[in-house]
């Protein structure tokens, strides 16, 4: 077997069941509303690619959100509202190359009413997204967590300082392309040492970071260094990262310190990845087949 800790140094702890088993999640306590399980909105989508941000939505709500929203483009607004009842969707005005228009950003109001957003599923337009990013990051209304994904995280690298000013607990989830974004180098150099990628980003954006791929790095700013060796090929498969990022801003929203919610986000999507691949087959499933098993795999986190 290839040696999945190659390149990565001693010091990283191994995401795992055991290290799961120990650390639980806090669960909702006392009297619990759907507001107290955590408001996430989800900003993302395009006129090409209108149903991304359905998978992060739904991937929050099985991960145990109260609430959910989208903001999403107009044209796809109304049907993603009809396609999951379960979600109140904004609509945003669109330009013409079917991208959110990233004119006044999301309004404070907005913001003010969630407890986390993530930002950047199924965008194509790094442009655009760094528009909307940069507008949510000088909100002061605004203090929520923040789950950074795809052409949000291709058009991040202009706000690194406002981000680590501004303390906000965030995680980014890059792939090795959108982490040559991130570090403004080319991807070789990432795939040449992606445990120095990995924490550099962290450091650089005040963020924790999990650098994904068929194993995947999770670096906090403090320096500590974790690496998930659970997930299956299965997974790299479009709209997999969509459905991780809504985990993650369900976590987060939950109140979950960012390290803590990236950990258990990384090891949900890997576990459900699992369960697909042992009732459907190793290749095949679909993304939006991940969904279904997340409640599960939170329920068997604690089991042998
Ligand atoms: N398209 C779809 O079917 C679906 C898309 N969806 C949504 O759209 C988002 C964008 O997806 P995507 O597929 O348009 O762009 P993605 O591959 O993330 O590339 C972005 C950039 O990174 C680069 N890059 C990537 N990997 C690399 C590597 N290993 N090493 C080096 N570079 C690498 C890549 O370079 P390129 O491959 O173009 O050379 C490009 O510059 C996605 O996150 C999801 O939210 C889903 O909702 C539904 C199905
Ligand atoms: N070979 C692999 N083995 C296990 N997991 C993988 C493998 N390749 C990709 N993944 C996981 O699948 C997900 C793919 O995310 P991403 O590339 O962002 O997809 P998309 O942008 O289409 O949603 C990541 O969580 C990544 O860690």
């Amino acid at each position: 077997m290839a040696d999945a800790f190659a390149g990565v140094t001693p010091e990283a702890t191994r995401l795992d069941q055991a290290w799961i088993r120990a650390n639980p999640l806090p669960q909702p306590e006392g009297e619990v509303d759907k507001n107290s399980r955590g408001r996430v909105l989800v900003v993302g989508g395009s006129v090409q690619v209108p149903g991304g941000v359905r998978l992060t939505a739904e991937a929050a709500l099985r991960t145990g959100a109260g609430k959910v929203r989208i903001a999403t483009v107009q044209p796809a607004a109304l049907a993603l509202g009809v396609a999951i009842p379960e979600v109140a969707v904004l609509s945003l005005p669109c330009d013409v190359q079917g991208e959110i228009e990233a004119g006044d950003g999301i309004e404070g109001e907005q913001l003010a009413r969630c407890d986390a957003v993530v930002v950047g599923p199924a965008m194509a337009s790094a442009e655009q997204a760094s528009r909307l990013v940069g507008a949510m990051l000088e909100d002061t209304r605004w203090s929520g967590g923040l789950v950074v994904d795809a052409a949000a995280l291709m058009g991040l690298a202009p706000h690194a300082d406002a981000l680590r000013r501004r303390s906000t607990p965030a995680i980014l989830t890059p792939h090795v392309g959108e982490m040559a974004a991130l570090l403004e180098c080319d991807a070789e150099a990432i795939a040449g040492d992606r445990t120095g990628a990995v924490r550099e980003a962290a450091q650089r954006y005040g963020a924790v970071t999990v650098l994904k791929g068929g194993s995947s790095l999770i670096a906090a700013p403090t320096g500590e260094l974790f690496v998930f060796e659970g997930g299956n090929v299965g997974l790299a498969t479009g709209g997999s990262g969509d459905v991780l990022a809504g985990i993650a801003g369900a976590l987060l929203a939950r109140a979950c310190d960012p390290l803590m919610a990236a950990l258990w986000a990384v090891w949900l999507h890997g576990e459900a990845g699992r369960r697909c691949a042992e009732a459907i087959g190793p290749l095949g499933f679909l993304a939006r087949e991940l969904l279904s098993v997340i409640p599960p795999a939170m329920r068997s986190a604690g089991e042998d």
